[in-house]
């Protein structure tokens, strides 16, 4: 039974869901670094949500760990690259939260313009300045959403509600989402120019950190109020305190900080500026939701394979996920057929899909396929990093479909290309879940792959398959079945064998000197 950590505070429907769905479960919260590399070897998948930092180190030693899931949207405290790398998957829980994130930034621009929390205060203290607070009206008022995907998109949405005006920067928003949404698009020059109040809604990358800065912030109206709901570090601190110290900015309202947990901040004790500790998704709803969302994905991984809201791999639905099983096998022994009697540097690998398999999702097959053409050239391969791996090389992959059958009803076809040679292999399911290989190069050929193989490419010449049976047995080495392929008759041939145990280098280099041999090669395949 797989086995899943929790080691943030996550709604304890998460706990049900994983129990309901057959996996083990343990909630650990408020582990020190240590003390989490200390256990999370025993785990197959991690659920988190921002405080636990899933680094290199926790990856390196996390040796059974196949999914890390954050119950929420920002993955920064995950080394994403080097989960990939370790073949471990991350998923997060792209929407559950962004209802309720974008209510708090609306609620944070209600506060900015009415002052709420600094009046709250002084009402309680018993002083009763009515004079003191004077806000501003929000209808009419241009707000400039930054980053204008789910969130932001939503903010807009309830923003164009109150009646204000909505101005967007977003390089990936279309002009048919935009004019849907009922927002203007414009440049980020513009939205600065115009806006009264701004609202940051973007990932944080290297091209969004520090995007209001005291450049861009020298460009704002005077009297703007900045609301940022999404990350620290889009904003520069330093910048913006002096920005509200001048008068400049009229007032700002953080959720988010540079540094989290933000205990001591230069903009702390300003009431000018509003803050919360990163609340932004902390309602019953938005907790459920993900707590739900990311338990059943991480079970239906575990348990079944499917794949939903990864960042580093194509998803496969619960649908697909049996019915892509017997295909994963045959893909892992074609790549790894391939991988095996390529010698030379890699260019380009095609796979080809035709008749049933052609109608599934195969981008997980074409990874899989990756995984076991890289596994004999490279130490640790998957399918989670082999793409990303193939990418670094500048190796060249392509897909191709064919919805019609040919000579077998389903069949995948790998052909590499190498710096010297074209190398096909193709496979196919015999009663739709035992994998044959069906084709070498040219030759057809019917074989089911076990652990010891032997490849022979040989002319089709008389007493060759005598002179190889005695060589072998000689050597002690006993044949579990034998299967011959050929173009033509006394043309080129194939020998596939599959044998009890290991070829060793000498009794090769017998084969490969037996008259009709072109080529012998050793090959393995997982049992
Ligand atoms: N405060 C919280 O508790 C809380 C909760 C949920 C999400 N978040 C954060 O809110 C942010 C937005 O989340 P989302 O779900 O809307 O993400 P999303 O991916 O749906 O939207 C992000 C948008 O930013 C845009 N974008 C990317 N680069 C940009 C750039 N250089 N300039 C302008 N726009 C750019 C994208 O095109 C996209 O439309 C994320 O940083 C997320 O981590 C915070
Ligand atoms: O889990 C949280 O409380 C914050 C979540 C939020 O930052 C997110 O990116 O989803």
């Amino acid at each position: 039974m797989p086995k899943v950590l929790i080691s943030d505070s996550l709604s304890p429907r998460a706990v049900e869901i994983f129990k309901e769905r057959g996996v083990e479960v343990d909630v650990i919260t408020g582990l020190k670094p240590d003390e989490l590399k200390a256990i999370i070897g025993k785990y197959d998948g991690l659920a988190i949500r921002s405080s636990t930092k899933v680094t290199k180190e926790v990856l390196a030693v996390a040796t059974n760990l196949k999914v890390v899931g954050r119950a929420g949207i920002g993955v920064d405290n995950v080394d994403v690259p080097a989960a990939t790398a370790s073949g471990v998957v991350v998923m997060n829980t792209p929407f559950g939260n962004s209802i309720t994130t974008a209510e708090h930034a609306i609620a944070m621009m209600f506060a900015l313009a009415r002052e709420i929390p600094a009046a709250n205060t002084s009402t309680h203290a018993g002083k009763w300045e009515k004079n003191r607070f004077m806000g501003v009206e929000l209808y009419g008022k241009t707000l400039g959403v930054i980053g204008c995907g789910n969130i932001g998109s939503i903010v807009a949405d309830r923003a164009v509600g109150l009646k204000m005006r909505v101005v967007a920067f977003d390089p990936f928003l279309s002009a048919e989402r935009a004019q849907d949404l009922g927002v203007e698009k414009v440049e980020l020059d513009e939205l600065l120019r115009r806006a009264d109040f701004i609202t940051l809604h973007t990932p944080l990358t290297d091209a969004t950190r520090n995007v209001l800065d005291a450049k861009a912030l020298a460009k704002t109206k005077p009297g703007v109020r900045i609301i940022n709901c999404a990350r620290g570090g889009l904003i520069v601190e330093a910048d913006l305190k002096a920005a509200l110290d001048s008068g400049h900015v009229a007032g700002a309202a953080l959720d988010v900080f540079a540094e989290e947990p933000a205990k001591e901040s230069i903009l702390f004790g300003n009431e000018k500026i509003i803050c919360t500790p990163h609340l932004g998704a902390s309602t019953t709803e938005a907790q459920e939701n993900v707590a739900l969302q990311v338990a059943e994905q991480m079970s239906d991984f575990l348990v079944t394979g499917a794949v939903v809201n990864a960042l580093n791999m194509p998803s496969v639905s619960a649908e697909d996920a049996p019915k892509l099983k017997p295909y994963m096998k045959l893909a892992e022994q074609l790549g790894g057929f391939a991988g095996q009697i390529t010698e030379t540097g890699l260019k380009s690998v095609t796979v080809e899909y035709e008749g049933q398999v052609a109608d599934l999702n195969t981008r997980p097959l074409t990874a899989i396929v990756l995984m076991g053409l890289l596994s004999p050239l490279l130490a640790s391969v998957n399918m989670v990093n082999a793409p990303v791996i193939a990418r670094e090389r500048d190796i060249k992959v392509a897909e191709t479909k064919r919805d019609d059958a040919a000579d077998y009803q389903t069949l995948i076809r790998v052909v590499v290309q190498t710096e010297r040679a074209t190398r096909t292999v193709a496979g196919t399911l015999f009663g739709g879940e035992k994998p044959r290989i069906v084709q070498i190069e040219e030759v057809p050929v019917e074989a089911e792959l076990s652990e010891h193989m032997l490849f022979i490419r040989n002319e089709d010449k008389p007493g060759f398959i005598g002179k190889l049976g005695t060589t072998l047995g000689d050597a002690g080495v006993n044949i579990a079945t034998f299967h011959l392929g050929r173009t033509e008759a006394g043309a080129n041939a194939i020998a596939l064998v599959s044998v009890d145990q290991e070829v060793a280098d000498g009794l090769l280099e017998r084969i490969q000197g037996l008259p009709s041999v072109v080529r012998a090669k050793a090959l393995r395949f997982q049992a």
